[in-house]
C-alpha cells in the first residue's frame, strides 16, 4: 500500500518503501517521453527494492479536455500534499491566451529555485571542442522578474492608466503604442536564491558561485541582486565564503563568490567554461542561460531540472525543454531530460543508488551509440532508435 513522504524531526524527507508521487504527463511530446522515462524509473527502483506508485495529476491540454480547467486546484493540492513530484512540459501560447502553467506551478507553490545542472556525458556529440569543461549548476530565481507576467497590453485602458501614472508621478514618457511589463526583483527573492546556491556550493565542494546580472543597465533590479548577494556573503557566510573584491580572487579555503555581467557571461561560458561553476541568476537570464548551456553539452534532449523550495521541502522536477509540438506523438524525441530530472528527484529523496544506476545505464547506452534522432544526426556510426526504444535500452542496462 503506497504511502506519502513525511518529514522527520530534523525536517528530513522520509521515503517509505512504496511511495506515492504525483506526475503530470505533459503536452506535446509528453505522451512520448513520460512512458519511456517511467519504464526506466520503475526498473531502477525495483532493482533496489523500492517502489513508486505514480499518481497522474492533470495540467495543460489534457486537464482542459477532461475538466475544463488548465491547472485544476486538485493538481496543486496533490503536489503540496505529496511534497515531491515530476512533470512533463506544458504548452504556453505566444502573444496571447493562457499564461504559463509551468510558471504558475512554480509561483503558486513558491518553488523559488529552478535548479539546472549542466554537464557533459561521455560520448554525447557537442558543437564545442571541450564540452567536458562544462560542469555548471544553474540556480535560477523562479518566482519574480519579467517572468512573473505582470504586463498590460498595448491599446488597453490598463496601459493608458499606467502610462498616465508613470507620466504624472515620475515624469516618464512612454510611447503611446506600447505594451508595458513590470520587473520586480526583491531582496527576499534574491537572497533566498543566492543562499541556496551558496549552500549547495559548500555542500558539494564546488569552487565558486557566479552572480550573473545586467546590473550596469538595470541598476535597481539586477544591480540590486548583485549587491544583495555580496551583502549575504558578508552577513551569513563570512567564515566559509568570500567575495572576489574582498580577497582579490584568492579565496584560500573559502568559497569564492564573484559576478559577471550577463552578456559577457554568455560568451565566457562558451570560451572559458572552466571558470564557471555554480551560477546564481534571475529568472529570464537563467532561462536563456540554461538552453544555451544545454546546447554546449549536446542539446536540450539531455537537460534536466528541478523546481524546489528548500524551506518547505517541496519539489517539482521537470526537463529544461518544452513540448516540441512538431514531434508530438511520434515516439521520436529524446527522453533523456525527463529521465535525468528523475535522477535529480531520486537524489533529492536520498535514493542515491537508484539515481546512480540510471545515470550509469544512460551513459552506457550513449557509449554504445544507441541514441535518439537528436544525437544520431551529430554522431558517426550511431544506431538511431525511437524514444521508447531508448528507454528500453537504458532499462536493459540497469
Ligand atoms: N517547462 C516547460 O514546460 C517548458 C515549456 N515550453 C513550452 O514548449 C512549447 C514549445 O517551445 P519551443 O520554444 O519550441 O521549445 P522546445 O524546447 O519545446 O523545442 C525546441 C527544440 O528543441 C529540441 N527539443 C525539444 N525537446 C527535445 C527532446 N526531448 N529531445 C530532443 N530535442 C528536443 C527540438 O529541436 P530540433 O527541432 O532541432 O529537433 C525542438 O524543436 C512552448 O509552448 C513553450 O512555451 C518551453 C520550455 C519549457
Ligand atoms: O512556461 C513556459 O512555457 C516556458 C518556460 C521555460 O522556457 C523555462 O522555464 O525554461
Ligand atoms: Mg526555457
Amino acid at each position: 500500500m503506497a504511502e506519502k513522504l513525511t518529514l522527520d524531526d530534523q525536517g528530513k524527507l522520509v521515503v517509505p518503501v512504496d511511495v506515492a508521487l504525483p506526475y503530470i504527463e505533459g503536452d506535446g511530446t509528453g505522451v512520448d517521453i513520460w512512458p519511456a522515462a517511467q519504464h526506466v524509473f520503475d526498473t531502477a527502483l525495483a532493482k533496489h527494492g523500492q517502489r513508486v506508485s505514480w499518481m497522474e495529476v492533470l495540467a495543460g491540454e489534457k486537464a482542459y479536455r477532461e475538466t475544463g480547467e488548465w491547472l485544476p486546484e486538485a493538481t496543486i493540492e496533490a503536489f503540496r500534499e505529496y511534497r515531491v513530484g515530476i512533470k512533463g512540459p506544458l504548452t504556453t501560447p505566444v502573444g496571447g491566451g493562457i499564461r504559463s502553467l509551468n510558471v504558475a506551478i512554480r509561483q503558486i507553490m513558491d518553488l523559488y529555485v529552478c535548479l539546472r545542472p549542466v554537464r557533459w556525458f561521455k560520448g554525447v556529440p557537442s558543437p564545442v571542442r571541450h564540452p567536458e569543461l562544462v560542469d555548471m549548476v544553474i540556480f535560477r530565481e523562479n518566482t519574480e522578474d519579467v517572468y512573473a507576467g505582470l504586463e498590460v497590453a498595448e491599446g488597453t485602458p490598463e496601459v493608458a492608466k499606467l502610462r498616465e501614472f508613470l507620466h504624472d508621478s515620475f515624469g516618464w514618457d512612454i510611447r503611446e503604442d506600447s505594451g508595458i511589463g513590470i520587473k520586480p526583483i526583491s531582496k527576499t527573492g534574491s537572497q533566498r536564491l543566492i543562499r541556496a546556491a551558496i549552500n549547495y556550493a559548500l555542500e558539494h565542494d564546488r569552487r565558486s558561485v557566479t552572480l550573473v546580472h545586467k546590473g550596469n543597465i538595470q541598476k535597481f533590479t539586477e544591480g540590486a541582486f548583485r549587491a544583495w548577494g555580496y551583502e549575504l556573503v558578508k552577513e551569513e557566510f563570512a567564515d566559509r565564503a568570500v567575495s572576489w573584491d574582498d580577497c582579490g580572487g584568492n579565496p584560500g579555503d573559502r568559497l569564492l563568490v564573484k559576478d559577471a555581467i550577463a552578456d559577457n557571461a554568455l560568451q565566457q561560458v562558451l570560451t572559458r567554461a572552466d571558470e564557471f561553476d555554480v551560477i546564481a541568476t534571475m529568472n529570464l537570464n537563467g532561462d536563456y542561460l540554461s538552453d544555451a548551456l544545454a546546447a554546449q553539452v549536446g542539446g536540450i534532449g539531455i537537460a534536466p531540472g528541478g523546481n524546489i523550495n528548500y524551506v518547505t521541502g517541496h519539489g517539482v522536477f521537470e526537463a529544461t525543454h518544452g513540448t516540441a509540438p512538431k514531434y508530438a506523438g511520434q515516439d521520436k524525441v529524446n527522453p533523456g531530460s525527463v529521465i535525468l530530472s528523475g535522477v535529480m528527484m531520486f537524489e533529492y529523496l536520498g535514493l542515491q543508488d537508484v539515481a546512480d544506476d540510471i545515470t550509469r545505464a544512460l551513459e552506457e547506452t550513449i557509449s554504445a551509440k544507441i541514441v535518439t534522432y537528436d544525437f544520431a544526426r551529430l554522431m558517426e556510426g550511431a544506431t538511431e532508435v525511437s524514444c521508447s526504444e531508448f528507454g528500453h535500452a537504458i532499462a536493459e542496462r540497469i
